[in-house]
This record gives C-alpha cells, sequence and structure tokens, in this order.
C-alpha cells in the first residue's frame, strides 16, 4: 500500500488527521495566489474583457475622416448604418444602436436616430420607431461564433473548431429567382432573354420587395453589419456592405470577401454595393412577378441587392460576383468563374468550369501558390482574386486526398449542412442525409501556400474543365485559340447535383462561360475579350474532363482524382505542350498519346468503353447536344475579328 500523506501509517479503520503546514498566525487559505481585484463577480467579469485598441488616430495627411475624433467617426459609421437599413417611404424608423442587445445597456453616445426624409414627425409615430436595432459591425469569428452557438439553431462547433451550421430550406442557389431590374439603361446593356440568367422585374417591385426586407431586419432585435472589399487589385476594389439576420451569414462573407485592416475600415465612408439579406423572411407571393416565395433581387442602378426567402449563403457570394460581371467589363476587364494558381516561377493557370468539375480542387494544389478558387479578374495587370475566401464542396472529402482543403476545415470556418456525431462532433463527410452540396467556407489564408496579396501575371494556361457524365470527352485534349473559344461559349458539363436548387443527379449542361448563371452581359462579350488576351499574353487552352471513363454515369467511373492531378501538373510544367498529339473524331480534339503517372490506354476515351458501338452512338449524341446548344450563337459576331468568328463555328464538332 503506498504511504499516505503524513507518512505514517493508520490503521484502516481511522482516517489520517489533515495537516496543514503553519505559517505564524495566517488563516487557512484556498490557494497561495494574490487575490483578484475584484469586489464582486460583475467586477471580475469586467476584468475578461479588455477593450479592442482604440482605433490608430490618422496623422492628418491620410484622407478625409482624418481629423475626426473616434466619437465623431463612430458617429458618422453608425449614421452611414442606419442609411442604409433606413425605409425609404416612411419617415422614421428603428433607432439603430451598435452593440449586443444581450450585454450592458448601450452608451446613449451610440444611438444614431433614424434617418429622417421628412422632419421628424411628432404625430403618427409608429412603434417600430421606438424601439432599438442593435448593430453588430464586423465581428470577430469567435464573437460570431459565440452568436451562432447562442442564438442560431443548428449551430455547432465540430471537433476540428469550425462552426457546422444549417442554411435552412435551401441547400443550393435558386437561379430560377434570381431577378434583375430592368430601367432604361439595362434594357439595353444587359442580356436579357433565352438563355440570359437576367430575369426582369421592374424598379417598383424592386423597391417592394427592399421594403419587405428592411422592414425585417428592422423588426429584429439586431442585425449583423460587414463592411468589406471584393477585387485584390487595388485599383479596381469594391466596397460591399452586408447586412444580415444570422451570424452565419456574417461569418460566411466574413471569409469569403476581403477583410479590411483596422485603418481601412476607419476610412471605408460609404459603400460601393449593399446586399440587405432577410432570407429567413419569405418574398410576398401577392408581389408582382414572383413565382416562389424566394427572390434575389439585383438593382445595378441603386447599387442594392435583396435577398427574401432563402438562407442558402452563397446566393450572397454569386450574387456579388453577377455585379464584378457588369462592373468589370466596363473597365475593360474580364470577370470570370474560374480558379487560379501560380507556380514557382510565376506562371499561371486559369480553371474554368461550372460547379463541381473541380476549380477549388484543382486549383488548392500543394506544389503551387493559390490565387484564387472561384472568382478572378484578368486586366491589363493580370489576374486578381475577387474574393478573399474559398468555398470548398466537402462531400467525400478526405484528409488523404485532399489534405489542404482537409487542414482548412478549423476554427474560424464555416461548415455548411455537414452531418456530424452528437457527441465527439467529428464531421462524417461521406453523409448526404441534408445535402450533396455540403461546404466549407474558409479564409483563403487557411491553405498554407495561399499567395497574398492575391495577384498574379498573365495566365499562360487556360484550362477548361467539363465534368462529362457521358465519358465521352477524353482526359485531356489541347485546344486551338478557336476551340478554346468554341467549349467557353458552350460552357458544357453534366452537373453534380445540388449545388443548383432541384437538381438532383447529374445531366448535361450548357452554361455560357462557365457561369451562365452569373453573367450580365452577352456570353460573346466576354468570349471576345477572352480571346483578345489569350492571343495577346499567348496563352494555352486546354480541355480536362474530369468526369467519367469507360462509359457514362452509371456505367462507367469518374476519372480518378490523382490521374486528373497527373495531366494538370504536365500542363502546369510544359512538358504536355512536347507530347505526340492524335486528333478525335467528331470534336476533332488533339490528344497526347501519353502522361506520365497517367496509365496511357485511358487517354482515349474509346480504349475504355467495352461497347464500342455504345461509344461511337454516345459520341455522336453528346456532339449533337453541342451542335444544338451552339445554334443561339451561330448569329453573334464575336470581337471585331470576322475571321474568327467563322474559326469558332468550325471548331465544334463535325460530322
Ligand atoms: N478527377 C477529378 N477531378 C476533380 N475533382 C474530382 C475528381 N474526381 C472527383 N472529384 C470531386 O469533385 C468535386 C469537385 O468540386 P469542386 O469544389 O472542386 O468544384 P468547383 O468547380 O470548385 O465548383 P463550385 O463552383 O461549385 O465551387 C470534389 O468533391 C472532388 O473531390
Ligand atoms: O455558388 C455556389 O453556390 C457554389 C459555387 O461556387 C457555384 O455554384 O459555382
Ligand atoms: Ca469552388
Ligand atoms: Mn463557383
Amino acid at each position: 500500500m503506498a504511504a499516505n500523506g503524513t507518512g505514517v501509517s493508520t490503521p484502516r479503520s481511522q482516517l489520517a488527521r489533515i495537516q496543514t503546514q503553519k505559517k505564524g498566525n495566517e488563516m487557512c487559505h484556498d490557494d497561495s495566489g494574490k487575490p483578484v481585484k475584484a469586489q464582486t463577480i460583475d467586477e471580475l467579469h469586467s476584468l475578461q474583457k479588455k477593450r479592442s485598441a482604440p482605433t490608430t488616430p490618422l496623422d492628418g495627411v491620410q484622407g478625409a475622416f482624418a481629423s475626426l475624433t473616434e466619437g465623431e467617426r463612430q458617429r458618422q459609421q453608425l449614421q452611414s448604418i442606419s442609411a442604409s437599413l433606413a425605409s425609404l417611404t416612411r419617415g422614421t424608423g428603428p433607432k439603430v444602436v451598435k452593440g449586443d442587445p444581450a450585454e450592458k445597456p448601450y452608451a446613449v453616445a451610440h444611438v444614431a436616430h433614424h434617418y429622417h426624409h421628412v422632419e421628424a414627425p411628432t404625430i403618427s409615430v409608429s412603434d417600430s420607431s421606438l424601439k432599438f436595432t442593435h448593430v453588430l459591425y464586423n465581428l470577430s469569428p469567435a464573437e460570431l461564433y459565440e452568436q451562432a452557438v447562442k442564438y442560431e439553431k443548428g449551430s455547432f462547433i465540430t471537433s476540428s473548431g469550425a462552426l457546422a451550421t444549417l442554411s435552412g430550406a435551401k441547400t443550393g442557389r435558386s437561379p430560377r429567382d434570381k431577378r434583375v431590374v430592368i430601367d432604361d439603361t439595362t434594357q439595353y446593356e444587359l442580356w436579357w432573354g433565352k438563355g440570359s440568367p437576367n430575369i426582369e422585374i421592374d424598379e417598383h417591385t424592386f423597391m417592394v420587395n427592399r421594403e419587405r426586407a428592411v422592414d425585417y431586419l428592422n423588426s429584429l432585435d439586431k442585425v449583423f453589419v460587414n463592411d468589406q472589399f471584393l477585387n485584390w487589385d487595388p485599383q479596381n476594389r469594391i466596397k460591399v456592405r452586408i447586412v444580415s439576420a444570422r451570424a452565419y451569414h456574417s461569418l460566411f462573407m466574413h471569409n469569403m470577401c476581403i477583410r479590411p485592416t483596422l485603418e481601412e475600415l476607419e476610412n471605408f465612408g460609404t459603400p460601393d454595393f449593399t446586399i440587405y439579406n432577410a432570407g429567413q423572411f419569405p418574398c410576398n407571393r401577392y408581389t408582382h412577378y414572383m413565382t416562389s416565395s424566394s427572390s434575389i433581387d439585383l438593382n445595378l442602378a441603386r447599387r442594392e441587392m435583396v435577398i427574401l426567402g432563402t438562407q442558402y449563403a452563397g446566393e450572397m457570394k454569386k450574387g456579388l460576383f453577377s455585379v464584378m460581371h457588369y462592373l468589370m467589363p466596363k473597365r475593360q476587364i474580364l470577370s470570370l468563374h474560374s480558379g487560379c494558381n501560380m507556380g514557382k516561377d510565376g506562371d499561371v493557370a486559369l480553371f474554368f468550369g461550372l460547379s463541381g468539375t473541380g476549380k477549388t480542387t484543382l486549383s488548392t494544389d500543394h506544389n503551387r501558390y493559390l490565387i484564387g478558387d472561384d472568382e478572378h479578374c484578368w486586366s491589363d495587370n493580370g489576374v486578381s482574386n475577387i474574393e478573399g475566401g474559398c468555398y470548398a464542396k466537402c462531400i467525400d472529402l478526405s484528409g488523404e486526398k485532399e489534405p489542404d482543403i482537409w487542414n482548412a476545415i478549423k476554427f474560424g470556418t464555416v461548415l455548411e449542412n455537414v452531418v456530424f456525431d452528437e457527441h465527439t462532433r467529428e464531421v462524417e463527410y461521406g453523409d448526404k442525409s441534408v445535402t450533396e452540396n455540403t461546404r466549407a467556407a474558409y479564409p483563403i489564408e487557411y491553405i498554407p501556400n495561399a499567395k497574398i496579396p492575391c495577384v498574379g501575371p498573365h495566365p499562360k494556361n487556360v484550362i477548361l474543365l467539363a465534368c462529362d457524365a457521358f465519358g465521352v470527352l477524353p482526359p485531356v485534349s489541347k485546344l486551338s485559340l478557336a476551340q478554346t473559344m468554341y467549349h467557353f461559349i458552350s460552357g458544357y458539363t453534366a452537373l453534380v447535383a445540388g449545388t443548383e436548387d432541384g437538381i438532383k443527379e447529374p445531366t448535361a449542361t450548357f452554361s455560357a462561360c462557365f457561369g451562365a448563371a452569373f453573367i450580365m452581359l452577352h456570353p460573346t462579350k466576354y468570349a471576345a475579350m477572352l480571346a483578345k488576351k489569350m492571343q495577346k499574353h499567348g496563352a494555352t487552352g486546354w480541355l480536362v474532363n474530369t468526369g467519367w471513363s469507360g462509359g457514362s454515369y452509371g456505367s462507367g467511373k469518374r476519372i480518378k482524382l490523382p490521374y486528373t492531378r497527373k495531366i494538370i501538373d504536365a500542363i502546369h510544367s510544359g512538358s504536355l505542350l512536347n507530347a505526340t498529339y492524335e486528333k478525335t473524331e467528331v470534336f476533332g480534339l488533339e490528344i497526347p498519346t501519353e502522361i506520365e503517372g497517367v496509365p496511357s490506354e485511358i487517354l482515349h476515351p474509346e480504349n475504355t468503353w467495352t461497347d464500342k458501338q455504345a461509344y461511337k452512338d454516345t459520341l455522336l449524341k453528346l456532339g449533337g447536344l453541342f451542335k444544338k446548344n451552339f445554334e443561339t450563337f451561330t448569329n453573334y459576331k464575336i470581337g471585331k475579328d470576322n475571321k474568327l468568328t467563322e474559326e469558332i463555328l468550325a471548331a465544334g464538332p463535325n460530322f
């Protein structure tokens, strides 16, 4: 038996007497540390939180806000938020106040009286003008975690530290509910009609929905406001404000947009674009144009977007992307639905492709610098990421296959619609119970080799990704410029289930510019810009099938990710340029006969099909679908050059 504390053995029936060391005549203490400097529990709690460092006073020469006192700056900031939240039809509304309503009572100095149109009326004041709307302004991830866990059902911390959330009834975007205001300008500027993603609404209806969203947000005790940036190109940076009702939405945008420094926030001023996200609240079916309870409305003249009836956070990111697809081409800058990375020698590659084709997966490459995974601009200075974060699909995610994405799922990351063990909080990435479109949104710096700032030189390779559910496109082919343009305009893939609401299994899809859901102008405008830039900078186009091999969806298998990576490696290194090529029938694609690390027999899809006749039939079927899809574009001239237009038309399938 081990000796007890006193070192004296005692009979079993008798407990040892506790000996306390005598220190003079002192009383017995719990411990020997210094007592806390607090008289009450509340005082103790007040010691725990240190006030954030006061924002550095600027030294007089740095812009309009330089000479403002801290109090005045706070007042102006609140006034700006108050103006964003104001009803445009009533003179009054709730008072906007900064801070969490659950915390200490607000300081009067922080109240901004609601923005008034008319002189403050003394009669007909509604109850809503008597209440306060608390603004939680650019909260930190830790604060947003607490808000989510305390107040939002379905918010949990996973074992790796990410915040698991539910996006509600919608687990993908709703392209059929995305509407754009048609006015005297947009009527001529934008692409309308068949094939266009822009479903029209009039200005009045927009205002009805805007008022509905603003009233809903003001009816809450608190709203979240994010002031952030888009576009890493400093000359073409856009200031965005996102007003939302959920900590989940605020953290999502914190991760996905570019995060301002404290100093940039001080000088933020008025946003260039504002989103009102009232996603929990439906639109009114009695409102003109409404065809469901969801509506995502874009007003370019007002520089505003209103979200009603969907909490899927991707609507915000892709809504802003649409805005960029309008603003950037006006400045001769091409906006692209693409991933982008850069090699050690500065060789940049773009990865175009529709949802689920591999932009995020393949641009996140341990051997290369990540510039961005989804939205870019190509200007005369090179490429720049529009966003400050990545949005990865995480169905079947594994640490072995995709270590960088796996490791990015940690504290600060939003994990949407995943299933986890109720006790260990370990995520089961294979579980599709909520949706197949499970997602992780993390700041780009969570990828170890992210290139910050996220800009790079002109692209050397332009990789078009298609997830071919028919299994007849080769794993890789080298494209002529005309073929690149043909496939860019076609934007073919087999949409993988879930990202767009309502689609449950892969089907052949054509989406112009690999992102028709987000473009605002006619596809040929973007195509012409791409052709010009590729020509000018000598970029090579490639078509990579990340989809099926050995048969169509159902009988064949998806091409193994390690093989696709080897193919991509050979493109980056330049070795594939020097390979021997053969030309395929129907599509006329140049395919290499050999690639290091890839079995040669899979390079020609015909070899992988046991039923050769089925292969031929399927190939012709897909060729027919391409032809039919392209009919809409045959009447358009691409760029200034008639020659290029004719070449592009000839670059499609031929049979
Ligand atoms: N051969 C392959 N190449 C690329 N991705 C593959 C391949 N096989 C399976 N996958 C899987 O396909 C998915 C590709 O999704 P990814 O997130 O990269 O799409 P995305 O193009 O970024 O789409 P979105 O625009 O919706 O974000 C991943 O889940 C990846 O693991
Ligand atoms: O927008 C989304 O929800 C996800 C995405 O990146 C896409 O669909 O292209
Ligand atoms: Ca992606
Ligand atoms: Mn995307």
